[in-house]
């Protein structure tokens, strides 16, 4: 069996006394997409900040791509391939499409292929071109927030709520491209609300309560078990 790209083991973080992150277990396989679902305030999101740098764990190891982190740093967990894009709309909205897409310089790889990359998955921000990123629908920014993760060519990506404020439709829209940027072999951990959606394109789903991972299976068995759990009032 190959390294997994993410082991988390005994992973505990807190806010001040609180803590939030209780003993957390979780693997990502290498080229799987993994759902992690739960109920508001399990952990999920302080799950998130602390795998991708931005908070500190209390305890507990974390292993990206069979790398040994202790100290969970932005730069070095990008330099192994990690891309987040956190909750809430993650481009810059006084910039164009191109400009958010080509500010920065990804790793040597030439701006006109990055374009080319963006514009094959989502063709509406072909149109959108030269449009400022502000001034588009929320699923058209969160279609270039993707863009402009891949142009990073990650290794695992990090998704919070991608569906945050979207309708229904343009929700099943972004994750037919999600399902696309997995079969490239992108390794994918995904927190979502719409949690059917999500378990529709996932290889194996994690349910997180009381911060700590009660559950992980495949996405049937975690439909059938935990339906109570995660799918309560979302679609
Ligand atoms: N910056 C913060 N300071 C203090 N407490 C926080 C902070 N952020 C989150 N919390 C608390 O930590 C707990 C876990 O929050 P977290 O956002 O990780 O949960 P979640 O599973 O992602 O839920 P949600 O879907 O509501 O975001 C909650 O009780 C929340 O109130």
């Amino acid at each position: 069996m190959s390294i997994p790209i993410l082991e988390v083991c005994g992973l505990r973080a807190a806010y001040g006394r609180i803590e939030v992150l209780r003993g957390v277990d979780l693997t990502v396989p290498k080229g799987a997409v993994v759902a992690l679902l739960g109920p508001n305030g399990a952990g999920k999101s302080t799950l998130l900040k602390v795998v991708s740098g931005q908070m500190a764990p209390t305890d507990g190891h974390i292993h990206l791509a069979g790398v040994s982190i202790h100290d969970p740093d932005p730069e070095k967990l990008a330099r192994l391939g990690l891309c987040t894009i956190p909750e809430g709309r993650s481009v810059f909205p006084n910039l164009t499409v191109e400009e958010n897409l080509t500010l920065v310089s990804y790793a040597g790889v030439p701006a006109e292929a990055v374009l080319e990359t963006a514009f094959a998955y989502f063709p509406k921000l072909l149109q959108r071109r030269k449009q400022l990123a502000g001034t588009m629908s929320g699923g058209e920014q969160q279609m270039l927030a993707l863009s402009r993760a891949l142009a990073s060519d990650p290794a695992l990506l990090l998704l919070d709520e991608l569906s945050m404020g979207l309708a229904p439709l343009i929700v099943e829209e972004l994750y037919d491209t999600v399902a696309q940027i997995a079969e490239t072999g992108v390794s994918i951990l995904c927190i979502e609300q719409f949690a059917r959606t999500a378990l529709r394109v996932s290889d194996y789903a994690a349910v997180m309560t009381g911060g700590r991972i009660v559950a992980t299976g495949e996405p049937a068995e975690i439909n059938e078990t935990m339906s109570e759990v995660i799918l309560g009032g979302a679609a």
